[in-house]
C-alpha cells in the first residue's frame, strides 16, 4: 500500500528526558499565553512587554506572532476563514511544542473565531492554555491604525478586514481581559503586570 500520500503506518516515539525534568532545568512550568483582540488592540506590545518582564524574573519565553508567522510558516495561508483557522491551528501546534519545551510560550494572532482558540486550549493539558483578551474599543484600535490597514479598509482596498467587515467573536471564558480604564488604556507596563501575576499566582513561575 502507497504511503506517499497520508499519515499511515506512523509511530510515536518516546524521549529520554522528559518536561517534568525540562521544567525543573529551567525552574518553571511550560504554559501558552494566547492573546487575542482586533489588529491594534496591542496584542505584540503586551506579548513584547510580557516576555520582558519574565526574561528580567530570570523566566524563558518565546514569542509566536501571527505577523512574523506570515511571513515564513504560514505564508502560504490569507485571511478567509479557513485560512484563518489553518494558521491558528498551526500556531497552536507550535505554541504546544514550545510548552512541552517548559518554556512560556506567548501566541499574539488576531485568532478571530472562538472554534479555532477552544480548539488549540484542547491541544494542551489542563489550566495551561492561558487565554488573554484585549478588549480594546474598535474606536481605539482604528484611531491607532499603526499600520495604516483600517484605511485601507474602510476605503474597500483590504477586503474581509477583522473588525471591519469580517468577524471578530469576543471569548466567553477567557483567563485574563485587558480592559480600559476610565476610558484610558492601561500602559503596556501595567498589562504586563497582570499577565505576570496571573502566572506567578498560578504557579508557573517555579517548580515545587
Ligand atoms: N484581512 C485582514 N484581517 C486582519 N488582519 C490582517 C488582514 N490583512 C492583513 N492583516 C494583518 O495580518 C495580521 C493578523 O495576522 P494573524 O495571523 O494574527 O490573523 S488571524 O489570527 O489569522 O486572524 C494583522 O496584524 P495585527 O495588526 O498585529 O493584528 C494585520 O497586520
Ligand atoms: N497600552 C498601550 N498604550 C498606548 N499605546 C499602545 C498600547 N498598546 C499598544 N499601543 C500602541 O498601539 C499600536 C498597536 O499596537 P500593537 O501592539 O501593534 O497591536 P496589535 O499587535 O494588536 O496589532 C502601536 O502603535 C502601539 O504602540
Amino acid at each position: 500500500m502507497s504511503t506517499l500520500n497520508n499519515s499511515t503506518n506512523i509511530f510515536w516515539q518516546e524521549c529520554p528526558v522528559g518536561k517534568v525534568e525540562r521544567q525543573k532545568l529551567l525552574n518553571q512550568k511550560g504554559c501558552v499565553v494566547w492573546i487575542t483582540g482586533l489588529s491594534g488592540s496591542g496584542k505584540s506590545t503586551l506579548a513584547c512587554s510580557v516576555s520582558r518582564e519574565l526574561h528580567s524574573k530570570g523566566k524563558l519565553s518565546y514569542i509566536l506572532d501571527g505577523d512574523n508567522l506570515r511571513h515564513g510558516l504560514n505564508k502560504d495561508l490569507g485571511f478567509k476563514a479557513e485560512d484563518r483557522a489553518e494558521n491558528i491551528r498551526r500556531v497552536g501546534e507550535v505554541a504546544k511544542l514550545f510548552s512541552d519545551a517548559g518554556l512560556i510560550c506567548i501566541a499574539s494572532l488576531i485568532s478571530p473565531y472562538r472554534k479555532d482558540r477552544d480548539a488549540c486550549r484542547a491541544m494542551l493539558p489542563d489550566a495551561s492554555f492561558i487565554e488573554v483578551f484585549m478588549n480594546m474599543p474598535l474606536e481605539l484600535c482604528e484611531s491607532r491604525d499603526a499600520k495604516g490597514l483600517y484605511k485601507l479598509a474602510r476605503a474597500g482596498k483590504i477586503k474581509g478586514f477583522t473588525g471591519i467587515d469580517d468577524p471578530y467573536e469576543r471569548p466567553l471564558n477567557c483567563e485574563i481581559e485587558i480592559e480600559q480604564k476610565d476610558g484610558v488604556c492601561p500602559k503596556p507596563a501595567a498589562m504586563a503586570g497582570q499577565v505576570v501575576s496571573y502566572l506567578e499566582e498560578k504557579g508557573f513561575l517555579q517548580v515545587e
